[in-house]
């Protein structure tokens, strides 16, 4: 598909639209991922004009290794399966972070979430996720021994971007970084989580284009598990606080148009901030509800609840749908090929449990 055609798409009649990304769906199951969500830290090099996760608390830089720890193991208890380490960007210059990390013994940000994850795997039975944002093919690859997926959103491909009040001071939002980034991962083989945040200045032909990008990117690596669309989510207290959010049709279409260019790739829509209208997504294409966590709150999205597992079963099944777990690994990405030895043997084990 080309730009023109998928814009063309993008405006096409609604019920058309949605009709033939529909069509394309493969069976009558979408899927989730019981997880919980580890801010292993919220301060971050970038200022993101939408977020609210970022806080500069001085007196708590970093969640501490038995705090991770003992969250862990009530996701255990809670039946959880995946082990969602998200936070900000650390680099040389966010001091606070890098002065615990110190102390504790590691080196740099890396280092130590690499330590969080070979935990994981050693005393739980969940599967470490991590999207800790821009990272160096050296950083993937250390990794990527310890990970199930990983992630990263593109958020959109518009250097324009970088001059608004979305990204003008967040150098991590650069698209060329992020985009080197999701290539990296292909490199390594890694099961790999992107998506678009919708909603923060982008155009539609913005939103096309990185889509477009994200097919070609595909095209040669084989690696995306899935693309999440995020409704974005005006915060009180950020610089975006009253910019509108994405309206319902405009989303139905970005998801449908996404589901026609990703007929191999699942398309993520999160449930907690489509509250009232995640079903209809179903038939735009969407096909998973991704990462909802019984015991952890969207830190990334604190206002907005998860849904219980049972009232997703039964607003699921009320479209005519199954309600599916799924590992943070999609199906057809365990094996050699996608993931180290030492993950393998884990959902080996976990299989048997
Ligand atoms: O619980 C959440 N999970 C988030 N996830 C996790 C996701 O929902 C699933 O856990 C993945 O599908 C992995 O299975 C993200 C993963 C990424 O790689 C990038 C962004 C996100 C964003 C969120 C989020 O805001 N809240
Ligand atoms: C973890 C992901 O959460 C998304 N994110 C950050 N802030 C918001 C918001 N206000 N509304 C919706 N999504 C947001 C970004 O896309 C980020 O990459
Ligand atoms: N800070 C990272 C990013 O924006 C992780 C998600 S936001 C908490 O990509
Ligand atoms: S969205 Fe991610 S990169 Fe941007 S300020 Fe928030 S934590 Fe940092």
């Amino acid at each position: 598909m080309n730009k023109k055609e998928a814009i063309e798409l993008f405006y096409s009649d609604l019920l058309e639209l949605m009709r033939k990304a529909y069509s394309l769906k493969k069976d009558k199951y979408i899927t989730y991922s019981k997880n919980v969500f580890i801010p292993v830290t919220t301060f971050c090099r970038n200022k993101c004009g939408y977020c609210i996760f970022r806080n500069e608390n001085y007196k708590k830089p970093l969640m501490m290794p038995k705090e991770v720890l003992s969250k862990l193991k009530l996701a255990e208890k809670y039946g959880c399966k995946e082990a969602l380490f998200t936070m900000g960007e650390i680099d040389d210059s966010v001091e606070p972070v890098n002065n615990i990390l110190d102390r504790l013994g590691y080196e740099n940000m890396v280092e130590y979430v690499y330590y969080l994850c070979n935990e994981t795997l050693e005393e739980t039975s969940l599967l470490p996720h991590t999207n800790m944002g821009v990272l160096s093919f050296k950083d993937l690859k250390i990794l990527k021994e310890v990970n199930a997926s990983m992630g990263l959103m593109l958020e959109n491909i518009s250097e324009r971007l970088m001059e608004t009040v979305a990204h003008k001071n967040s150098p991590g939002k650069d698209p060329k970084l992020r985009l080197k980034t999701i290539e990296n991962a292909g490199k390594l083989k890694i099961p790999f989580t992107t998506g678009l945040l919708i909603g923060i200045g982008e155009t539609v032909e913005e939103r096309i284009e990185s889509l477009l990008k994200l097919r070609k990117i595909h095209d040669k690596y084989g690696h995306i598990q899935e693309i999440i669309i995020q409704n974005f989510k005006p915060k009180p207290g950020t610089p975006m606080e009253n910019y509108p959010e994405p309206s319902l049709i405009e989303m139905l279409r970005t998801v449908a148009v996404t589901k026609l260019i990703f007929p191999d790739v699942s398309v993520q829509i999160p449930p907690n901030l489509n509250r009232e209208t995640a079903q209809l997504f179903i038939f735009a294409g969407a096909d998973d509800w991704g990462g909802v966590s019984p015991i952890t709150k969207d830190y990334v999205n604190p206002e907005s609840k998860w849904p219980e597992i049972d009232e997703l079963k039964n607003l699921t099944e009320e479209a005519g749908f199954k309600l599916k777990e799924r590992l943070p690994v999609y199906p057809k990405f365990i094996s050699e090929e996608f993931l180290s030895k030492k993950i393998l043997q884990k959902i080996n084990e976990l299989k048997h449990q």
